[in-house]
């Protein structure tokens, strides 16, 4: 078999309610921007990555899969994943203009459009694929109820209907000012109760002073991981924090190489390991992760750039990852939507890697 044809698409989906917000940024869209990869014999895989829907971004990341990548695949046998992905990801031209960054999201879009034509053509789920089922259920944990741009009191209602909807986990965005936020975790925690796991995302605002206060103040209300506390890459200030404080400290949305999570893992500055598919250069990157987190018997939780609809089977098919995150923003523009089900990820049983979008969503989002 071969690739005939790489062609690349813009989704801009939006978000729930007019705009969400964390400690960085503020968004109305999520940006679906990726590749649809059609073979000789009429297969179509579909890979994508995730934006903040920045229109002249994603045509930079189109740009790059129609000129620079595309040209690499037309002609080759699509089921040579790891073959493919060393020819992208080391070919010498566009490894000296990125070894990470755009190159590394438009690999994505095509690593994840291989992988889902390669589970097609088996007829499989990728988690099939991928070795099988190793775990019964993928708990669920909400994030879509905690934005900072959500008022206090409707924080608390949200955390509650959450938990009444079957989540047994939420995570909190926290990053604003470190009178507010306490405060608020507080009056979540209150909420919840203790059994409940509550998480916490800073997405990288704070310096470590700032985050061994707001650590030290927080010590008593159970916070099951700290996420993003500090700036992405810097480790040694992780580390230090990880030996500062009870509460564990999760990373990886913002990484895009294995390079990149192995001074975390070496600096013991990392509890939660958090690969990303469409921020790696796709599923074959992130399974590499996965594997050194379970050598270094670290959990995996991924970041949910795809919005859960490539992790779900990653989380069923790899022994490191615990737990996942959920965020229906783009779950309805795709054949088979990621769903949760009294707090657990349902099985996926269609063929592919969860990417194929509907009619529906092509011809109301595409840009
Ligand atoms: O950090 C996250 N999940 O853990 C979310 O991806 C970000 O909050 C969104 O992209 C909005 O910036
Ligand atoms: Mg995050």
């Amino acid at each position: 078999m071969k690739i005939n044809t790489v062609e690349p698409f813009i989704l801009h989906v939006p978000v729930t309610g007019s705009q969400i917000a964390d400690s960085t940024h503020t968004i109305s869209h999520w940006g679906v921007v990726g590749a649809r990869i059609a073979t000789e014999d009429g297969l179509e895989g579909f890979g994508f990555t995730g934006t903040h829907a920045f229109l002249a971004g994603d045509r930079l990341i189109t740009q790059c899969i129609s000129t620079c990548h595309a040209p690499l695949l037309i002609g080759e046998d699509p089921d040579d994943v790891q073959r493919l992905w060393l020819k992208l990801a080391r070919h010498p031209a566009l490894q000296w203009i990125g070894r990470a960054g755009i190159t590394t999201l438009s690999h994505a879009a095509i690593d994840v459009a291989l992988w889902d034509l390669k589970a097609k053509r088996a007829g499989v789920p990728l988690w099939k694929l991928l070795g099988g089922q190793v775990r019964e259920k993928v708990r669920a944990y909400n994030t879509d109820i905690g934005w900072l741009s959500i008022a206090d009191d409707k924080l608390v209602e949200g955390a509650r209907r959450a938990v009444d909807d079957g989540f047994t986990g939420i995570k909190i965005k926290v990053g604003s000012t470190v009178e507010r936020d306490p405060a608020r975790l507080a009056a979540v925690r209150r909420a919840i109760g203790p059994s409940v796991t509550l998480a916490i995302d800073g997405n990288g605002k704070w310096d470590l002073p700032t985050c061994l206060r707001f650590c030290h103040g927080a010590r008593d209300q159970d916070v099951y991981w700290f996420e993003e506390p500090l700036w992405y890459d810097d480790v040694k200030s992780h580390a230090e924090l990880a030996r500062a404080t009870s509460i564990p400290v999760a990373l990886g949305e913002q990484l895009y190489t294995q390079d990149a999570f192995a001074e975390f893992f070496h600096q013991r500055a990392i509890h939660w390991v958090q690969p990303d598919v469409t921020r790696m250069a796709g599923i074959t990157e992130v399974w590499r992760v996965c594997e050194t987190a379970n050598s270094y018997r670290l959990p995996v939780a991924p970041h949910a750039g795809d919005m859960s609809q490539v992790h779900v089977h990653l989380n069923y098919a790899h022994p490191a990852c615990a737990v996942l995150e959920y965020i229906p923003w783009i779950k309805d523009c795709f054949e088979e939507p990621a769903e949760v089900v009294d707090g657990v990820f349902r099985l996926p049983q269609q063929p592919g890697a969860g990417t194929t979008p509907t009619a529906r969503a092509w011809e109301r989002f595409r840009v």
